[in-house]
């Protein structure tokens, strides 16, 4: 597995070792002992994953301390745009934004820190995602923030969003609760 660093700091594409056959494609999303040799989270209580169409859009979506998380995102099977935006007041990339280009064929994870929004848009005819979190689901500490409220250039104006989804506040309206807290080294 290789990191590769973003300019949101605690932020990472990870690149996963993809075997390919005659049969298709194995690819191993998680081992404990090399995320803790990079000192990255290893505690994953929860995974789950979801299958979309074209042009969904899901997000931006994250949960609020103390329920926050690390979370990490695959997609297994299709063709994604995913997108993040921090949070974390006092962070040196306080309302940036980072996009991925997920994909099966790729065999690549976002590594999401606890503090930023996380969205993502289906390019391909359907998408399978899956995600591992560091703490469990907490409806109570659910928030969002409205997907083109953060100036990511999401391949469609129109995409397909859920009722919840549509209701979030702006950025510029959001007031955060995250604090940023850079890495000790
Ligand atoms: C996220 C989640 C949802 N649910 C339920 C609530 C609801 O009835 C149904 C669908 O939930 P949502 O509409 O929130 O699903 P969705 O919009 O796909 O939510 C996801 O969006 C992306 C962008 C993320 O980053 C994920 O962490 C997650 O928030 O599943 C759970 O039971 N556990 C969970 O962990």
């Amino acid at each position: 597995m290789q990191l590769h660093p973003t300019k949101i700091p605690g932020c990472f594409e990870l690149e996963l070792n993809v075997f390919k056959d005659q049969r298709g494609r194995f690819v191993k999303t998680f081992h404990e002992e090399i995320f803790a040799s990079h000192q990255l989270e290893t505690h994953f209580p929860e995974a789950y994953y979801s299958y979309s169409t074209q042009n969904v859009l899901r997000g931006l979506h994250f949960q609020i301390p103390p329920k926050d998380h690390t979370k990490m995102v695959h997609c297994a099977q299709g063709e994604i745009v995913d997108a993040v935006v921090d949070l974390r007041v006092g962070s040196p990339t306080y309302g940036q934004f980072e996009v991925f280009e997920l994909s099966a064929e790729k065999g690549n994870s976002a590594y999401i820190p606890p503090g930023l929004a996380h969205g993502f848009y289906i390019v391909s005819e359907t998408a399978l995602v899956m995600y591992q979190v560091s703490t469990v689901y907490a409806p109570g500490h659910e928030q969002g923030l409205l997907w083109n409220s953060a100036e990511i250039p999401w391949p469609s104006t129109n995409p397909i969003i859920s009722e919840k989804d549509q209701g979030w506040k702006t950025l510029a309206d959001y007031e955060s609760p995250f604090v940023y807290e850079p890495a000790h080294s």
